[in-house]
């Protein structure tokens, strides 16, 4: 199987079938699913849809029990994230022992494309003071210092599992439009999975809807909302539709 289209790269993500089993029964339903270069992708659906199973099988945590998924056309292999591919979930991953500068330079060690300058560069723009602890920062600035350590790293496809939900709704803002404008000038594909829709409205531009393990609703958000409906309201519509078919 190829993911290149005819003149350019590999895709960021690109599913043939790929489904996730448990016992209780499917995460994921087998599904077909292309995530495209630069965009910033709302990874979207109800709790228990599937959007951290679909993401787990993006890093390569989580073997498919179906199917096949290359990431930049390469399978994950489990033993860790393609260099390419950063991922941040909601409980971050930081030291709260170690300075800021402390956590820069773990990144710098663990990461053979580091960009220490760019890395300083966005924990400069925060406005987080480089000698604290990160157990003494708040919520909104430790995210801002994972991210420094997500985009220090110079991936080409960043995953956020629910990154802002500790977030006041300013710090939220700020964080995403700090987000976005680097996912713009960096060239960088961005999957975001968020449960405020509202947020996502102005940021996404490819939308990936799940309901029960099903993909409900998925491409670029201009044609979906052709109509002018705003991105939140499509949303809610069909995570509706699809919960009434389901009780049907
Ligand atoms: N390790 C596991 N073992 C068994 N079932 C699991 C496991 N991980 C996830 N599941 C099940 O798979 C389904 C999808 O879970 P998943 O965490 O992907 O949903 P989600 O969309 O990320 O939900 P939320 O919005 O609540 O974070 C759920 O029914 C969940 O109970």
């Amino acid at each position: 199987m190829s993911t290149r289209s005819h003149s350019g790269p590999a895709l960021p993500v690109h599913t043939d079938g790929v489904g996730k089993k448990y016992r209780r029964g499917w995460a994921l339903r087998p599904v077909s699913l292309v995530i495209p270069h630069n965009r910033v992708v709302a990874l979207v659906g109800p709790n228990g849809a599937g959007k951290s199973t679909l993401m787990g099988l993006v890093t390569g945590m989580s073997r498919p029990t179906a199917g096949s998924i290359t990431v930049f056309g390469d399978r994950p292999t489990g033993r860790g994230l393609h260099p390419a591919v950063s991922y941040l979930a909601q409980q971050k991953p930081l030291y709260k022992q170690l300075t800021v500068a402390e956590t820069l330079e773990f990144g710098a060690r663990t990461n053979p494309a580091w960009d220490q300058r760019y890395a300083e560069r966005l924990v400069e723009q925060a406005k987080v003071p480089m000698n604290a602890k990160v157990g003494t920062l708040s919520g909104g600035q430790r995210t801002r210092v994972a991210l420094a350590l997500a985009l220090g790293k110079r991936p080409r496809l960043l995953l956020l599992d629910e990154p802002l939900a500790d977030l006041d709704p300013l710090a939220r803002e700020a964080v995403l439009r700090a987000l976005l404008a680097e996912a713009r000038t960096q060239g960088i594909t961005v999957v975001l999975s968020s449960h405020v829709l509202a947020e996502l409205e102005g940021v996404c531009d490819h939308l990936v809807l799940l309901h029960s393990g099903r993909i409900v609703l998925a491409g670029d958000v201009n044609r979906l909302s052709a109509d002018g409906t705003p991105l939140g309201q499509l949303v809610l519509h069909h995570m509706r539709a699809a919960a009434q078919e389901e009780a049907a």
